[in-house]
């Protein structure tokens, strides 16, 4: 039986590979992703796990039962012990420190994805907010395993391969299989085929914002 994430991805197609098979992503592939577009991605990238901590913080608030309680921990846990751990370690290679990542204003495309994960949330339930976190948990783990076996070329290759192997490992890989898990268990309880239309809006346009993300990203070294 398939996932209901995978129900989501069929019907969003378009817009959902314009994001995990965006130019941001065939750069880093290949190296020719202008390091001042990665670094830019970076220092946001540093923002955005903020916010989305706040956003794991309410699927916790939202949880009905222990289990998801723990479950949405979890997650928050990933962020804050990994993701950003990773994150405040590639960005002092490349010469932010984290008091300088702290003192950043946030971009127009930050504060638009991850305030619209967390409105969503706060609107919603735990399965409105899970559809609205889903392209971010599961299309980082698409990207890896995308690009596997890609070998990036140029002055960035080992960063970029670096940042690839973090998605593409199986480490990474089984959080985003848990997480698809989860939204499904959630859906059984919580879905109906009213509901449908609003969560598959929700779930595209969180893969746009993480389009534009990869965009501001690019437009930084034009
Ligand atoms: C713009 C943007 N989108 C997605 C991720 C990936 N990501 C964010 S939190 C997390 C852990 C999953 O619980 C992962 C993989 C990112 N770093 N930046």
């Amino acid at each position: 039986m398939s996932s209901f994430f995978e129900r989501l991805r069929a019907d969003s197609l378009a817009v959902w590979q314009d994001y995990t098979r965006h130019a941001f992503v065939q750069g880093l592939a290949d190296g020719s992703l202008p390091e001042e577009a990665f670094r830019t991605y970076l220092a946001q990238d540093y923002l955005f796990l903020i916010q989305f901590s706040r956003a794991h913080a309410l699927a916790i608030y939202k949880a009905d039962n222990l289990a998801d309680m723990q479950e949405a921990l979890a997650g928050l846990k990933a962020i804050l012990d990994t993701e950003m751990d990773l994150h405040v370690g590639l960005c002092a290679g490349w010469g932010l420190s984290k008091d300088e990542l702290q003192k950043l204003p946030e971009a127009s495309q930050t504060i638009a994805y991850t305030r619209f994960v967390l409105e969503t949330g706060m609107r919603g339930d735990l399965l409105d907010l899970q559809v609205a976190l889903a392209p971010c948990v599961l299309g980082y783990a698409e990207i890896g395993r995308d690009n596997l076996t890609a070998q990036p070329q140029g002055p960035a290759a080992k960063s970029y391969r670096n940042w690839l192997d973090e998605y593409s490992g199986s480490g990474y890989q089984g959080v985003a299989q848990a997480f698809s898990d989860w939204m499904d268990r959630t859906a059984d309880r919580y879905l109906t085929e009213a509901r449908y239309p609003a969560l598959l809006q929700t779930f595209t346009q969180a893969s746009r914002l993480e389009a534009d993300f990869w965009r501001m990203g690019l437009d930084a070294a034009r």
